[in-house]
């Protein structure tokens, strides 16, 4: 009997969804504010800075388009991070205590999950340190907000 494919969850499911995002970029800022290195480039956060972080990871990794909808999008996010001079050091550093920062809260750390959630935060974090550089300008009409799926197929459900 032919028995119908499920697709797999979206990452943003697999992580635990809003919850779980919300859950990570609380106690990352709260990291970070304390942080010598990357603490200072956030003093004058915002305080819902990290709502706005978990709804950009959130619609990123296929959940719904928060970002997009309440802080306008890949372009504004872009624009967040213009003349902020990052150096490649301060970049390294913010990856690394996220990703400690998964472990504490216990993201799922399968290797599947893992491999994806890395790859993003690496492309996005040159971005970051790209458009940070003093001078950078952005055109009008950058594209749609990035959108991170599976590298390596999550296992399936192989009932029949
Ligand atoms: C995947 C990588 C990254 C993502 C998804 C990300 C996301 C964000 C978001 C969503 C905002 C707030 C935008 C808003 O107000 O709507 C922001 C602001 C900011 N980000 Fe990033 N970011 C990334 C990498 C980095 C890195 C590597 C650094 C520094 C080492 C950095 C430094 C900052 C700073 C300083 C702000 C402004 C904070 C303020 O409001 O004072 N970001 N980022």
């Amino acid at each position: 009997m032919e028995t119908e494919k499920t697709l797999p969850p979206t990452l943003y499911e697999w992580a635990g969804g809003e919850e779980a995002f919300k859950r990570l970029t609380t106690t990352f800022y709260t990291k970070v504010l304390a942080d010598p290195l990357i603490g200072p480039l956030f003093a004058g956060m915002a305080e819902d800075h990290p709502q706005y972080v978990a709804w950009c990871l959130s619609e990123v990794f296929g959940g719904p388009k928060s970002y997009t909808e309440h802080r306008g999008g890949h372009r504004h996010l872009i624009m967040q991070h213009l003349n902020r001079h990052l150096s490649e050091q301060q970049r390294a550093h913010w990856v690394s205590v996220l990703l400690e920062t998964a472990d504490e809260i216990g993201l799922p750390a399968d290797p599947e999950f893992r491999a994806a959630f890395v790859s993003y935060l690496e492309w996005g974090s040159r971005i970051a340190l790209a458009v940070s550089q003093p001078g950078v300008e952005i055109g009008e009409d950058l594209d749609p907000m990035p959108h991170w799926d599976w590298i390596v197929q999550p296992p399936q459900d192989t009932t029949p």
